[in-house]
């Protein structure tokens, strides 16, 4: 089996296969008509998708992608000076577990506004807020602003998928941007080292994500794969340079009454080559309650009951923590 921490050891069922199959049919978007004009009406119809065209310099991504290769290169100990905690969860973490399975990878987390307010703990009557702030290491020292930039350029980028699918919705292009006015997302730089059993292990576990979309920019190693809906097959998303990979998350799948699903996705590693990937996950306000659209629903359908995001993301974080014995908190729970 190789020298690997049983830990890291995805179940028969959930191992990855090596002969990839590559996704066909995902659709490559050309936001340029989007970002030229200001009143296009084209539509986001999928669940994944790659954008291109996409108004983001190459140079923010550049940056960010040097700087977070200088400080994954860096040793633990020095990395672990920024670990993130139990109280704040930002900054370095390399203990992971997704769906109680220890993921191959490091990361370092950090929040889009800072400070960014959350609900203190997962108990649904405890109304006491938390601040969380970022913590920035000392080496390297241009990280703090790289990843300030990229984060400010996602956000615009953020702002006009939203918009793009409220439209697609039918419903006017603002309608969800007033979620966002104190939001909760964040950006978090991966790292996949090289790993001698990729048969056996995932560099993050099958998961959909819970916020409300995330804009991925990946290397050209490649490693995620998207359940395809048709026969539960998991395919290949194959790298374009400088596309971003765009995925609906759970909160949109809520909103849209089932209009759009979120997507069931997984991430393989290599043994040859380490990868690196930045993905930007945009979630509303700790305040706002998750609920179908009033619009969508004809009032008489909604498929899920209310859930606040506030305690909805402390519960995600807190299993994220440690391997738990039961699966931790997902929108089928609110299903009605
Ligand atoms: O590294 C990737 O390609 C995707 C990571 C991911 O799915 C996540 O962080 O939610
Ligand atoms: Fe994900």
């Amino acid at each position: 089996m190789g020298e690997v921490d049983p830990a890291f050891v995805q179940s028969l069922e959930h191992q990855p296969k090596l002969d990839i199959i590559e996704a066909d049919g995902i659709p490559l978007i050309d936001l340029s008509p989007l970002i030229n004009s200001s009143d296009n009406d084209s539509s986001l119809a999928s669940l994944v998708s790659k954008v291109i065209n996409h108004g983001v310099p190459l140079k923010y991504r550049e940056k960010i992608e040097l700087a977070e290769r200088k400080f994954f290169a860096l040793s633990k100990e020095e990395k672990k000076k920024v670990s993130r905690g139990e109280a704040n969860p930002l900054g370095y973490y390399d203990t992971e577990h997704t769906k109680n399975v220890r993921d191959w990878k490091e990361v370092f987390d950090f929040t889009v506004m800072n400070p960014t307010i959350v609900s203190a703990s997962h108990v649904p009557e405890d109304k006491e807020l938390r601040e969380w702030v970022n913590r920035w290491p000392q080496y390297p020292p241009e990280l703090r602003e790289a990843c300030e930039e990229y984060a400010a350029e996602m956000e615009k980028l953020a702002y006009k998928l939203l918009e793009l699918i409220a439209l697609s919705l039918g419903l006017p292009r603002t309608r969800l941007n007033g979620f966002f006015k104190e939001h909760t997302s964040f950006i978090r730089l991966n790292h996949y080292p090289v790993c001698p059993v990729p048969e056996l292990v995932l560099g993050v576990g099958r998961h959909k994500d819970a916020g409300a979309l995330t804009i991925l920019a990946q290397d050209d190693v490649g490693g995620p794969e998207v359940k395809r809906k048709t026969d539960g097959e998991w395919v290949f998303v194959k790298p374009t340079p400088n596309a971003y990979i765009i995925n609906v998350g759970d909160i949109i799948q809520v909103w849209s009454n089932d209009k759009y699903e979120s997507v069931d996705h997984r991430v393989m590693v290599n043994s040859k080559k380490e990868r690196f990937s930045i993905p930007f996950l945009l979630n509303p306000g700790h305040f706002t309650w998750v609920e179908p659209l009033e619009e969508l629903t004809n009032k008489e359908n909604p498929k899920y009951k209310a859930y606040n995001w506030g305690k909805f993301f402390v519960t995600r974080k807190l299993s994220n923590f440690k391997k738990l014995d039961v699966e931790n908190i997902q929108i089928y729970h609110f299903r009605i």
